[in-house]
């Protein structure tokens, strides 16, 4: 039996986790020189943990999300999936890691062939991966798989092109087709961003159900913490800026008593008037609006000409490293590290 076909959860070593990026850095070479669009993160995902990556765009959290999914090499690092590093894999291996992780895309309509109906897409992977033998066979599991995702009753779907539905149904067809190899991580990039406010929250509560039912895990990607606060709940949230991540966490230590400046910026620039948010709110505001360019990073910490806690000769020196500020919440901020980050208050329903 290869290493891969013994799952984290079913061997002795059950805390493996399923996914880790260590150490991984993505440097592209663009017209204004190299940027580091991920640099030197840690992040690791557990057989069944949802982990939400928050940030603002081009913070990079696609670019780890692709070298999570093994569609990106990294430029440093490793990428390990059940304990083995991706890119030393033999190509069955590697095969078995991708079917294993699977992508689902902000945009469902560029992801789905338009000239093949969602029979034929749900279809050609578990004929092609031998999942069921048979046309028959096929057909009934994705009938079965569309029904997981709330496409009912299954047959007014299956011999329709992906044109002939809504967006809200396409990124069901989407997931129902990431469900066809029985995934043991999906990642999810802003899956539900497009979409229609109501028909966002339908869609959220579908996965929200799979993550629930299928015991799959999720790296699942926002710019909108209060989607990572519904969704990723009892997991775990990191948040990035310029390439970095900046604070990592229980969800509802991230949410409800953030340590790092801009995680609290992030969560004032939330419009909707939810009580939890709101608590965390107008604590400090930004000294400038200005996102800075990945080409031209400020020294030290790259977050300092916007950080309302600045030091002169402090924050602009060196780069600061994620260190623990309460039991299992880390943030790279100079001066919550010297100075911590206070009490959590009474009213504050940290998990
Ligand atoms: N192939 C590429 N070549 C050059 N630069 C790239 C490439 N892919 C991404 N980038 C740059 O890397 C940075 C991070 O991009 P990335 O898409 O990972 O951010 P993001 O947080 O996912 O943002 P968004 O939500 O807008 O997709 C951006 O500045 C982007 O322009």
């Amino acid at each position: 039996m290869s290493a891969l076909e013994k799952t984290p959860e079913t061997t002795a070593e059950s805390r493996t986790p399923l996914m880790t990026l260590a150490g991984v850095s993505q440097v592209f070479d663009t017209k204004a020189g190299p940027i580091r669009a991920v640099d030197n993160i840690d992040l690791s995902v557990n057989p069944g943990e949802v982990l939400c990556l928050v940030g603002e765009s081009g913070s990079g959290k696609t670019t780890a999300a692709r070298m999570a999914a093994g569609l990106a090499r990294p430029t440093d690092g490793k990428v390990e999936f059940a304990g083995n590093d991706i890119w030393s894999m033999n190509r069955s291996d590697f095969g078995r890691f991708r079917r294993g992780v699977q992508y689902v895309h902000q945009d469902p309509y560029a992801s789905l062939n338009p000239t093949r109906t969602i029979l034929q897409t749900i279809t050609a992977p578990l004929l092609k991966h031998r999942v069921v033998k048979g046309n028959k066979a096929a057909a009934d599991k994705a009938a079965e798989l569309l029904t997981k995702v709330d496409l009912t009753p299954p047959e007014n779907y299956l011999p329709k092109f992906p044109h002939q539905l809504s967006g809200g149904q396409r990124q069901r067809v989407s997931v129902a087709r990431a469900l066809t190899l029985d995934p043991k991580l999906i990642i999810a990039d802003e899956s539900t961003s497009m979409l229609d406010v109501s028909i966002r929250i339908s869609v959220l509560a579908m996965l929200g159900r799979l993550r629930d039912d299928l015991g799959v895990g999720f790296l699942f990607i926002t710019h909108d913490l209060a989607i990572a606060k519904y969704f990723g709940w009892n997991g775990k949230t990191a948040v990035m800026y310029l390439g970095r991540i900046v604070e990592f966490g229980p969800t509802p230590k991230i949410i409800n008593a953030p340590t790092h400046p801009y995680t609290r910026a992030l969560i004032d620039a939330i419009p909707e008037p939810d009580p939890d948010l709101t608590k965390t709110k107008g604590r400090e505001s930004l000294r400038s609006l200005e996102i800075p360019s990945l080409a031209h990073l400020p020294s030290g910490c790259s977050f300092h000409p916007r950080c309302p806690l600045f030091e002169d000769g402090l924050c602009d020196g060196e780069v600061p490293q994620l260190v623990e500020i309460r039991p299992g919440q880390s943030a790279a901020c100079h001066v919550v590290a010297r100075d911590g980050a206070g009490e959590v208050r009474p009213d504050e329903p940290v998990a």
